[in-house]
C-alpha cells in the first residue's frame, strides 16, 4: 500500500464510563434544572401512573367486572373501569407528548451552549495549539463530538430517570399482587442484562472501527479535495482512487459486521424475554389451577412484564449511548482545558494608544525546545520607521512577526513596544494596534466590501472605498461584477493573488494601525501588477513602523532598515546603500536576485 495517505485516528476506542466527566457534562443541563425537573413531574405523575394503573384496572375489570367470583358480571363497574381506562390513556398521550417536547428542547439547549463553549474557547487558543492539529480534527470536535452528546441530553438525562423509577415502580407493584410469580419471573432479569450487555459491547466496538474507517475516508477527501490540483498535475488519479477504493472496501466490511451483529441483538432479547414469559405462563397456570391466583393477576403480569423488558433495553441501550459520549466528551474537555499558551496576566492593563517604537531585547525563541527559531536578537526600531526582514527560507523572518504581535511568547529575553513589555499588556489592546497582513491573504466568504470591513467593522462605506482607492484596488473591485457587493468564495478563490493582496491592504488601510506587519506575497506577478502594489505599499506604510517579511528587491530597497537574517541571528542591518558598500550577506542575497532576474 502506498505510504503516501497516512491518517491519524481521531477515534478513541471505547472510554470506561467516568462519573466526573458525567457530572462535569450534567453542569450543562443545570441551568435547564427548573424545567427538567417539570418534565420529570409530569412524566412521573402523569405518563407512569397511567401506564402503571391501567393493567392494574384491567385486572380488576376482569376479576371483579366480568368474572367475578360467584356472582354475574358487574357491567357499571365494567364501563366505569372502562372509563377511566381511556381517561388514563388520554393522559399518558399528553404526557408522552409534552416530554419529547421539552426534552428535544431541553437538549437542544444544552448542545447550543456546549458548542458556544467550545467554540469561544477555540477562539481565545494561542496559534502553538493549531500548530499541533490539522484543522479537520478541530472541525470534526465542534461538529461531531458535540453532535454525539446530542442523543444523551435529548433523550439521555429525563428518560433514564423515567425508566429507573418504571422499573421500580413494575417490581414493587408485582410483589404486591403476586410475589411468588413475581420472584419467578425476576430471576430471568441477570439473564436479560448478561445478554444485552455482552452482545452490546461487541456492537459498540463494531460501529467504533466504522466510525473510524469513516472519519479515514473523511480525512482522505479532505486531502484529495484540497490537492486535486496537483493530483492532477502530477497524473496521480489512478493510484489516489486505487487508495480511495481499498478504503471504501474496508469501511463496508465493517459496516456489514456491525449491521449484522445489530440485527442479532433483537431476536436475542426476544428469545430471552420469551424464557420470562413462558415461565410466568406455566406457573401462572399452576397457580390458577390451584386456585392461588386469579386469571386477571395474569393477563395484569404478562402487561406489566412486557413493560418491565422496555426499560431494562432502553437502559441498556443508554449505558451504550454513554460510554459512546464519553469519548466525546473527553475529546471536548481536552479542548476546553486547553489554556492559551500566550497567557493574559490577571493585572494586565490596555495599552495606551501606540506611539510605534519596537524593542527585541536579547530575544531567544524556538517552536520547539531543542530547536531554536531565533537566537540572541537585539533589534531597536524609532516609531515610524520601515523594517525589512531578508533571509534564506527558515531563517527566522515570520518568527520575529509572530513574536512582536505576541502570536507566540520568547522563551529568554523581551519584547517591548513603546516600551512595554508585551506580557503585561492586554492581548486584545495591543493586536488591535497592530495591523498584519498574511502573504496567503485570507478572504472570507462574502462581498468584497464586507472582506475590507473585516479591518474596522463600524467603518463607512464611503471609508471602505476610500481605503481601496487609496491602495488601487477600487479600480479593479469596480469592473467586478457588482463591484463592491460581489460575492467572493470562501479564500477567494476566483481572486488572482495580486488582487486578494490589494484586498489585504485595504483592510490594514482602514484599521490604520501604528504598527504594520506584512508578509510579502511571494508569487511572482506581472510588472503592472507589481508597481501597483509597490504604490499601495507605499501609502500603507506612511507614517508607521512596519515590518516587511521581503521578498521584492523593490520593497527592500525602499526600507529605512533591512535586516537580514541567518538561521535565527542577525548577519547585518542597515539601508540598502550601506549593505551594498560591504561585501556580505546581503550583497550577495541582492546579486544573486539580479542573476535570476536577468538569467
Ligand atoms: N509552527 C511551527 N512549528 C514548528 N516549527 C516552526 C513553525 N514555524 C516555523 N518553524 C521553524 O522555525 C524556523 C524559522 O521559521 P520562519 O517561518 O520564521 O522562517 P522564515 O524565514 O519566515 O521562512 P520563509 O521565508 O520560508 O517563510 C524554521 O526552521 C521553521 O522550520
Amino acid at each position: 500500500m502506498s505510504r503516501q495517505f497516512i491518517y491519524q485516528d481521531d477515534e478513541l476506542i471505547e472510554k470506561p464510563f467516568n462519573w466526573k466527566q458525567m457530572a462535569r457534562l450534567i453542569t450543562y443541563v443545570k441551568p435547564y434544572k427548573a424545567e427538567v425537573g417539570k418534565v420529570i413531574i409530569v412524566m412521573l405523575v402523569f405518563g407512569m401512573l397511567s401506564k402503571l394503573a391501567i393493567p392494574y384496572l384491567t385486572m380488576l375489570a376482569i376479576d371483579k367486572a366480568i368474572f367475578p367470583k360467584g356472582s354475574e358480571g358487574n357491567l357499571t363497574l365494567l364501563l366505569t373501569l372502562s372509563a377511566a381506562m381511556l381517561v388514563l390513556y388520554i393522559t399518558r398521550w399528553w404526557a408522552q407528548n409534552y416530554t419529547i417536547r421539552r426534552t428535544n428542547e431541553i437538549g437542544q439547549k444544552v448542545i447550543f451552549d456546549l458548542r458556544a463553549a467550545l467554540f469561544k474557547h477555540i477562539q481565545s487558543l494561542s496559534f502553538r495549539f493549531f500548530d499541533k492539529r490539522p484543522a479537520g480534527s478541530v472541525l470534526v470536535r465542534v461538529t461531531n463530538d458535540v453532535n454525539s452528546l446530542q442523543d444523551m441530553f435529548t433523550n439521555g438525562v429525563v428518560n433514564t430517570a423515567i425508566d429507573i423509577v418504571q422499573l421500580i415502580g413494575i417490581t414493587i407493584i408485582l410483589l404486591f399482587i403476586e410475589p411468588k410469580l413475581a420472584l419467578a419471573v425476576i430471576v430471568t432479569v441477570p439473564l436479560m442484562f448478561f445478554v444485552s450487555t455482552t452482545l452490546r459491547k461487541k456492537i459498540r466496538m463494531a460501529w467504533q472501527v466504522v466510525r473510524i474507517k469513516q472519519s479515514r475516508i473523511n480525512a482522505h477527501l479532505n486531502e484529495s479535495i484540497q490537492g486535486i490540483r496537483v493530483t492532477q498535475a502530477f497524473a496521480q488519479e489512478k493510484e489516489n482512487i486505487g487508495f480511495f477504493d481499498g478504503m471504501n472496501s474496508s469501511n463496508i466490511r465493517s459496516w456489514n459486521r456491525a449491521s449484522a451483529l445489530n440485527q442479532l441483538f433483537g431476536p436475542l432479547i426476544e428469545v430471552t424475554s420469551a424464557i420470562g414469559t413462558l415461565i410466568l405462563l406455566l406457573y401462572g397456570t399452576y397457580l390458577i389451577q390451584s386456585e392461588a391466583m386469579t386469571v386477571g393477576v395474569l393477563f395484569a403480569f404478562i402487561t406489566y412484564v412486557g413493560s418491565f423488558w422496555e426499560p431494562i433495553t432502553r437502559l441498556g441501550n443508554m449505558y451504550s449511548q454513554m460510554l459512546i459520549s464519553m469519548s466525546s466528551a473527553e475529546r471536548i474537555f481536552e479542548f476546553m482545558d486547553e489554556r492559551p499558551a500566550v497567557p493574559e496576566k490577571e493585572d494586565a492593563k490596555p495599552i495606551s494608544e501606540l506611539q510605534g517604537r519596537v524593542k527585541l531585547e536579547n530575544v531567544t525563541f524556538g517552536y520547539e525546545s531543542d530547536r531554536p527559531a531565533l537566537k540572541g536578537i537585539n533589534l531597536d526600531v524609532e516609531a515610524g520607521l520601515s523594517v525589512a526582514l531578508v533571509g534564506h527560507t527558515g531563517s527566522g523572518k515570520s518568527t520575529i512577526v509572530n513574536l512582536i504581535c505576541r502570536f507566540y511568547d520568547t522563551v529568554e529575553g523581551r519584547v517591548l513596544i513603546d516600551g512595554q513589555d508585551v506580557r503585561d499588556v492586554t492581548i486584545d489592546s495591543l493586536r488591535s494596534q497592530i495591523g498584519i497582513v498574511l502573504q496567503d491573504t485570507f478572504i472570507f466568504s462574502g462581498t468584497i466590501r464586507e472582506n475590507i470591513r473585516y479591518g474596522r467593522p463600524d467603518a463607512t462605506d464611503a471609508e471602505i472605498e476610500a481605503a481601496a482607492r487609496a491602495v488601487r484596488a477600487h479600480d479593479f473591485i469596480v469592473d467586478l461584477p457588482s463591484g463592491y457587493d460581489t460575492e467572493v468564495e470562501e479564500r477567494g478563490n476566483a481572486l488572482s493573488v495580486g488582487q486578494r493582496q490589494l484586498l489585504s491592504f485595504a483592510r490594514a488601510l482602514l484599521a490604520d494601525p501604528r504598527i504594520l506587519v506584512l508578509d510579502e506575497a511571494t508569487a511572482s506577478i506581472d510588472t503592472e501588477t507589481e508597481l501597483r502594489i509597490q504604490e499601495a505599499l507605499s501609502t500603507l506604510l506612511q507614517g508607521r513602523t512596519s515590518f516587511i517579511v521581503a521578498h521584492r528587491l523593490s520593497t527592500i530597497r525602499h526600507a529605512d532598515c533591512i535586516v537580514v537574517l541567518d538561521h535565527g541571528e542577525i548577519m547585518e542591518m542597515g539601508n540598502h546603500d550601506e549593505l551594498m558598500k560591504r561585501p556580505g550577506h546581503y550583497r550577495s542575497l541582492v546579486e544573486a536576485q539580479y542573476r535570476f532576474l536577468s538569467a
